[in-house]
């Protein structure tokens, strides 16, 4: 039987188990870059939001960017002058437990 607040449920968070199509991180420009694919924009987001959290808690913040189910995560620590550092590799293997 159904409880009125679970009738108005919406779609179950379907998004933040599916694993994304994409390759592994790559070493760019002093940054670590990854590429990431989602079936689309809401899954895109909500890992987007995931990593956000993940982020904020690090005090350690990816640039990024994201077009329709696409996101590019690239990750660089300033406080070093921008160089790939031991934060960045944190980062990043903290971000792939999210895809994962
Ligand atoms: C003051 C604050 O802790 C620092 O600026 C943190 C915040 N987030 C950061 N994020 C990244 N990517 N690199 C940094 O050097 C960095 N430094």
């Amino acid at each position: 039987m159904r409880y009125p607040h679970q009738v108005m449920r919406t779609a179950e968070p379907k998004t933040l188990n599916r694993k994304p199509t994409t390759a592994m991180w790559r070493e760019e420009n002093n940054q670590l870059v990854r590429d990431f694919t989602f079936a689309d924009f809401s899954e895109a987001f909500a890992f987007m939001t995931r990593v956000a959290l993940a982020a904020e808690k690090m005090d350690h913040h990816p640039w990024w960017s994201n077009v329709y189910n696409n996101v590019t995560i690239k990750l660089t620590t300033h406080d070093a002058g921008n160089t790939v550092t031991e934060r960045d590799r944190q980062l990043a293997t903290l971000i792939d437990t999210l895809v994962a």
